[in-house]
């Protein structure tokens, strides 16, 4: 799979919650690739966690982070990359996911609140509704998110393993489609 893919990064795109860097790192282990979460590199450079560059910085000069990383680990190759939720926001954004195969998990919103519900890292959802938050973002974002290479539907059951096998099995008809779209 590796060699087909030729060194291509793999981005993985979707809503907070839906398991990018959990599958992710699977990924880049059954691919040969390395891994990187861009939430995580924004860490370790800023030296505080994602809710302090929120609450310190505001929403904006995070996402201005989140483009400085993307576009620094674009000229990379043989890389699976886990995004932050919003990535897909910024229009210069996809000049570098464009780089590479971008793979949208796409789960519904009563999943999504589950798997965070006892979790305080994600600043977006630190408040009294957080499914009416998830759900106008989703709203806000799904168009975006279509505009995917490869779209997978997780359903409550799937391991991530198994979630990751699903998406390796895609591929090669993905990059069948588009060699063929090059030479038309
Ligand atoms: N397929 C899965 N089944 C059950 N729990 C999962 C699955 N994928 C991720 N999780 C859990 O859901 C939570 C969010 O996963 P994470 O990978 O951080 O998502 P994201 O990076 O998309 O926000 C974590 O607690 C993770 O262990
Ligand atoms: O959806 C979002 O706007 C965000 C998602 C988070 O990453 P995950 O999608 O990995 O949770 C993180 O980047 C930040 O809290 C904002
Ligand atoms: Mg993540």
């Amino acid at each position: 799979m590796s060699n087909l893919l030729k060194g291509v990064n793999l981005y993985l795109i979707g809503m907070m919650g839906v398991g990018k860097t959990t599958v992710g790192r699977l990924l880049a282990q059954q691919l040969g690739y390395g891994f990187l979460d861009t939430d995580n590199v924004i860490v370790k450079a800023a030296r505080k966690s994602i809710n302090e560059i929120f609450a310190d910085e505001g929403e904006a000069a995070f996402r201005q982070l989140e483009s400085e990383i993307l576009a620094q680990v674009c000229p990379y190759t043989k890389l699976t990359i886990a995004t932050g939720g919003g990535i897909v926001l910024r229009r210069e954004n996809w000049g570098y996911l464009r780089h590479g195969l971008i793979v949208w998990l796409d789960a519904p919103v009563d999943i999504l609140l589950r798997r965070l519900a006892e979790d305080d890292t994600r600043p977006l959802l630190q408040n009294s509704h957080p499914e009416d938050k998830l759900r106008s973002l989703l709203e806000q974002r799904q168009s975006l998110y279509s505009q995917a290479d490869i779209h997978i539907t997780i359903t409550e059951t799937q391991t991530p393993e198994e979630i990751a096998t699903r998406i390796l099995k895609v591929i090669p008809s993905v990059l069948k489609n588009q060699d063929s779209q090059q030479q038309n």
